[in-house]
């Protein structure tokens, strides 16, 4: 049985880095437009937070995305769920993820979205799984850099368990 059984990143924790991230957007972007864009549905939480804390002219939109297996990993491509609402061409577009693992879903997104030709196009991720990284993507702005455990909670789940925790927890068989 699966269980969480250790406390990874606390909500206070989670709510001080929201705040950072937040600034160093707000400064990145100062006189400018911004399009904050979810992927749902790990990033729902994370994006809600972050917005209410940068102080700009702010639009958000969502995206749900799944990446084909690697077989297809060459080709880039991002299988659109749901799309953007709106033409990002000329704008500045912020990708906001909650975690990047193997970072095909991101790589393959931005390489679909580049095509829109935006403004300027930078990604925000909450985590940062290192370890299992097979598709190279510089990624603008990253909250915590974590070891390759299993977690949960705020947005993300286990089997569509576990979004709605306010931690960031970690997943174990017991
Ligand atoms: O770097 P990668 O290996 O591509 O993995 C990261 C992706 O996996 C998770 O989404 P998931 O497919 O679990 O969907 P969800 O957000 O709806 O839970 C996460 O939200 C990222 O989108
Ligand atoms: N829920 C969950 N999804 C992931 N996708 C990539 N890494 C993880 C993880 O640690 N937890």
């Amino acid at each position: 049985m699966f269980k969480v059984t250790e406390v990874m990143i606390s909500e206070e924790q989670l709510a001080e880095k929201v705040s950072e991230l937040a600034k160093q957007i707000e400064n990145d972007f100062k006189g400018e437009e911004l399009l904050v864009v979810g992927i749902l549905k790990g990033a729902s939480v994370f994006v809600s937070d972050l917005i209410r804390k940068i102080n700009l002219d702010v639009n958000i939109d969502f995206m749900s995305v799944s990446s084909y297996g690697s077989s297809t990993e060459s080709s880039g491509v991002v299988k659109i769920l749901k799309d953007l609402d709106v033409n990002i061409e000329g704008k500045n577009v912020l990708i906001v993820e909650d975690i990047i693992d193997s970072g095909l879903t991101l790589s393959n997104l931005v390489a679909a979205l580049e095509t829109r030709n935006p403004k300027s196009l930078k990604l925000c991720t909450l985590l940062d799984k290192p370890q299992r990284r097979k598709a190279d993507i510089p990624v603008d702005y990253v909250g915590f850099v974590i070891e390759d455990k299993f977690i949960v909670g705020y947005g993300i789940d286990y089997a569509e368990k576990y979004r709605n925790l306010p931690y960031i927890g970690v997943v174990s068989e017991v």
